[in-house]
């Protein structure tokens, strides 16, 4: 285990994106207890027996129950990946009327128990509903946390990897705004192994400035692809939210890019947004801010304009 302190978490919504967040979690043995709650209570049962049988060959004990809202009290960390998900053709954001009264159902449930953790929003639009989450609580804006670009960056990091021939590990780089179409890649600030994108490009002829806009675009429509596919996307954001829920457990101090609530950093203030951030025990630490080339500054303001102009007339 992480530290000697029981690590509880609590998950909502055990559909695709939940169950393999739970899945993931399990396999990488990284906390004491994990509660299941989903308005289908056949599903979270099914899920817990499911999960409970795999046990024997987990890495780490872990104590896997079905739960209610009443449940959360004590929990360190309440994931929410309950909510409708995009159809085929569908954007993100045309999933908030629906999103933001489940989720003011499910949050006001889950303070009623009286939580005082740190909430994970994985549900679209993400950066909408973390915020309508923080609302809603009325918790301190460091313990609500969105996956917002994180997803993204971890595309982005693959998809340089493999044209850079290095692992994704080595890459560093970030996607930052709206986790959705107004999204920007932060190239600027972009490093393999320390040597700056854009400078490794120079290196050589079969490197055309054009394939980075195509890294781009394959990262930005990554989900409609997906989704094309197979329904719907998520082994991916479980892995990412694995991520985040070990970053707080463990009080890493990892930067991660998260959704996160801008108070005049990036020149923007009262929205959530994806941005490098400092994460550990606390939720938030502090919010990483890169020096953005201008044409990347404009974008982040226009992608931050999107998100405003949605919370607008629910958040006044
Ligand atoms: N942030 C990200 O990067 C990603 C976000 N997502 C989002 O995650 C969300 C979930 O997607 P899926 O798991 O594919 O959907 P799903 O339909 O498989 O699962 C949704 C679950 O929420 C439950 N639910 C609905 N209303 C509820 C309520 N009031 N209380 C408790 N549970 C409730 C349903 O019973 C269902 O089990 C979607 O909004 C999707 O767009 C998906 C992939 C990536
Ligand atoms: C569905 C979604 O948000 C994604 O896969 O990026």
């Amino acid at each position: 285990m992480l530290s000697n302190k029981v690590s509880r978490v609590a998950l909502i919504g055990t559909g695709f994106v939940g169950s393999s967040y739970a899945f993931a979690l399990m396999n990488q043995g990284i906390v004491d207890e994990l509660l299941l709650i989903d308005l289908n209570k056949d599903k979270a049962y099914g899920d817990v027996m499911d999960l409970n049988h795999g046990k024997v060959f987990a890495p780490n004990p872990i104590n896997i129950k079905y739960g209610e809202y009443k449940d959360c009290t004590d929990m360190d960390l309440v994931v929410i990946c309950a909510g409708a998900n995009q159809k085929p053709g569908e954007t993100r954001l045309d999933l908030v009327e629906k999103n933001l009264k489940i989720f003011k159902s499910i949050v006001d449930q889950v303070m009623e128990s009286g939580f005082h953790g740190i909430f994970l929003v994985a549900t679209n639009p993400v950066d909408i509903l973390t915020y309508a989450t923080w609302r809603y609580s009325g918790l301190p804006k460091n313990q609500v946390i969105g996956s917002g670009t994180i997803l993204d960056t971890a595309r982005f990091r693959f998809l340089l990897g493999d044209y850079f021939k290095v692992a994704p590990t080595n890459v560093h780089a970030y996607i930052i705004g709206e986790h959705g179409d107004s999204e920007l890649p932060a190239y600027s600030s972009a490093d393999v192994a320390g040597i700056p994108v854009y400078k490794l490009m120079q290196r050589a002829a079969h490197y055309k400035m054009e394939d980075l806009d195509e890294i781009f675009v394959n990262v930005r429509d990554a989900a409609y692809k997906i989704i094309e596919g197979k329904g719907a996307t998520y082994y991916g954001i479980a892995m990412g939210l694995v991520r985040i829920t070990k970053a707080i457990l463990s009080n890493e101090n990892s930067v991660l890019t998260v959704s996160t609530y801008l108070d005049g950093q990036y020149g923007e203030k009262d929205v959530y947004i994806g941005v490098p951030a400092v994460i550990n025990r606390e939720g938030i630490r502090e919010i990483v801010e890169l020096e953005l080339a201008e044409d990347e500054q404009q974008k982040f303001h226009k992608s931050a304009s999107v998100l405003k102009d949605i919370l607008k007339p629910h958040f006044s």
